[in-house]
């Protein structure tokens, strides 16, 4: 087989005068391929069969296109067929998505098949014109059938996945993959010819604007995953504005080429969305290079592939590629590879968001734990003071007569160790240091003494309190009877060895002082301790006052009641 062209630029020449033209009109076919791209001319094949042997040779001559609008061939042996997709596909002599026909060569016998391909939209698909015996024919159908069907099967399971995705999470990537992903799959399920042959076989128009509308929409869907993918808006603002305008412009001329009145609006529409997609692939590249790492990296991978795809089928259209080359099972196959890459992008996406979102929250609630326990160590030490505040005499500072009761009780209670004291201490005419001096005078030797005492009380590790006006309590450890004597006269020496400094002159202070020792063996109730403490203090003041005095030793009994 050979094939041969010849332009008609004017589209003014029938079969008639094409069958008439002298060889040497005739230009040969490289690679038996047509590629005549964008152009309004019509064009003519012929393809010269000879059949070698001495038996009559059944043929099928394919023309590899889906979607050329004007194929009619002419032949002596096949007759008159028109098998673009601009007529019905039941009038095809083949039910196949690339037109072909059947023709069977006598013995020895040559003959000439002329083609007129001609096109609505100015563009030429690239048109490989192949002869198969019936047998090679049948196992390349069966081959192409597996082939785009494994490539039509994994989009719809990643559709699936994607649509499933974009309900669940509501995530605007999932939702602009699956956009682009449904757009890439009408298109090329239209671009093959299965919607024609299989969805609106009598309805020729409609394949056209399917394969025009489905085509931009590929173009607007990615360009729309992409921007959202690499958050061009924000990033990119005037390359955003850019690709806004272009998507604008590629719609008019999809519309314009949809009424079919101007033939160069195809010329717009092609490098427009190349232009679209250059801009796309040079920000996926920029992003990479700003944001290392494999997920730009993979990125930058994915995406060039429909650059490439488009670009390679439009090139080889076009004749621009050198070698032969069968795009379309690259288109599937890189298209394939791309929609999985982005599958996997977007949901390692997400997942990080998601895993940023987590641990966002579990830092704000790890923060208000911290928060509450500061919170509540703060009432703690509030709380403590509160309860120290309670049981202090703020006067003083010494412990008040609630905690005395509570000591008190504590020493009825205590059955064992060592023995322990009640040391009553009153000072000694205080009223008349009230009224000579006045109360502010008074609080000052309230205080001197009240300070005095306690160093005192602590020096033998006892516990002093304030009970009452100019009245203040000692629990001690008692030794033994002497040695309980000699604390007590202890203190009683401190305070009077310390008159308070007045501005007039030093003002002596002393104290009568009452001890009860506590046999933690011997019970007796709290009142009965206090009130034997009470009555040697009474008897210290009897005896002329600044003394000690202990129960029990020349006791008397005292009916004073137990402080409240
Ligand atoms: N400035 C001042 N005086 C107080 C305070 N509490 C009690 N007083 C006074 O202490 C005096 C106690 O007087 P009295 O109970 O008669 O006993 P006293 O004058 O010390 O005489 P004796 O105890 O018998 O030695 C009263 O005048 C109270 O007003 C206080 O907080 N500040």
């Amino acid at each position: 087989m050979r094939v041969f062209y010849i332009e008609d630029g004017g589209s003014d020449l029938a079969v008639y005068d094409i069958a008439r033209m002298s060889p040497a009109q005739w230009h040969p076919l490289t690679d038996n391929t047509a590629r005549f791209g964008l152009s309004d001319s019509t064009f003519w094949l012929k393809v010269s069969l000879t059949n070698h042997s001495e038996y009559p040779r059944t043929r099928l001559l394919e023309f590899g296109s889906a979607t050329q609008d004007y194929i009619e061939v002419f032949s002596e042996l096949a007759g008159h067929h028109s098998m673009g997709d601009r007529v019905p596909f039941s009038q095809r002599p083949l039910q196949s998505v690339t037109p072909t026909i059947e023709l069977t060569l006598a013995p020895h016998g040559s003959s000439d098949v002329w083609v007129r391909l001609d096109t609505a939209s100015g563009f030429f698909e690239w048109i490989p014109v192949r002869l198969h015996t019936k047998e090679e024919w049948a196992q390349t159908q069966l081959a192409q059938n597996f082939l785009l069907g494994m490539f039509f099967g994994s989009l719809a399971i990643m559709l699936v996945y994607g649509l499933t995705l974009s309900m669940v999470l509501k995530n605007i990537n999932f939702i602009t993959y699956s956009a682009y992903l449904s757009a890439a799959l009408i298109c090329t399920f239209v671009y093959y010819g299965f919607g024609f042959r299989w969805l609106w076989p009598s309805w020729p128009t409609l394949n056209f604007w399917a394969l025009q509308i489905s085509y931009t929409g590929l173009i607007l869907t990615s360009a729309l995953f992409a921007e959202r993918f690499l958050n061009i808006r924000q990033h990119y603002p005037v390359l955003h504005r850019l690709l806004q305008l272009l998507s604008g412009l590629l719609l008019v001329a999809m519309l314009l080429t949809l009424t079919g009145v101007p033939r160069a609006t195809m010329a717009m529409l092609v490098p427009l969305s190349m232009l679209i997609l250059a801009l796309l692939s040079g920000c996926a590249a920029v992003t990479a290079w700003r944001l290392p790492g494999w997920t730009s990296l993979l990125f930058l991978l994915a995406w060039p592939s429909l650059l490439i795809c488009i670009g390679l089928s439009f090139a080889n259209a076009l004749n621009w590629v050198p070698i032969a080359l069968d795009t379309k099972y690259l288109l599937s196959g890189l298209f394939t590879v791309e929609m999985q890459l982005l599958g996997i992008l977007i949901s390692r996406q997400f997942y990080r968001l998601r895993n940023d979102l987590l641990s966002a929250r579990s830092d704000t609630s790890r923060q208000t734990n911290l928060e509450v326990m500061a919170r509540n160590r703060e009432l703690e030490v509030l709380n403590q003071k509160l309860k120290e505040q309670a049981y202090r005499d703020p006067m003083t500072g010494l412990r008040n007569r609630r905690s005395f009761r509570y000591a008190l009780d504590k020493l009825e209670i205590e059955v064992s160790g060592q023995a322990r004291a009640l040391v009553l201490i009153d000072l000694d005419h205080f009223k008349s240091i009230n009224d000579r001096f006045g109360h502010q005078v008074g609080d000052k030797a309230l205080k001197h003494a009240a300070g005095i005492i306690d160093r005192a009380v602590s020096l033998v590790h006892g516990q002093c309190f304030r009970v009452g006006g100019e009245e203040f309590a000692a629990m001690l450890t008692a030794p033994d009877q002497p040695g309980l004597a000699a604390q007590c006269e202890m203190i009683r020496l401190r305070l009077a060895q310390a008159p308070l400094t007045l501005t007039s002159g030093s003002l002596p202070i002393t104290a009568s002082i009452g001890i009860k020792m506590v046999d933690p063996g011997q019970f007796e109730s709290s009142r009965q301790i206090y009130q034997q403490a009470d009555a040697a203090l009474y008897r210290a003041k009897r005896l002329g006052r600044n003394r000690v005095c202990e129960a029990g030793i020349g006791s008397e009994f005292s009916d004073t009641p137990l402080p409240a």
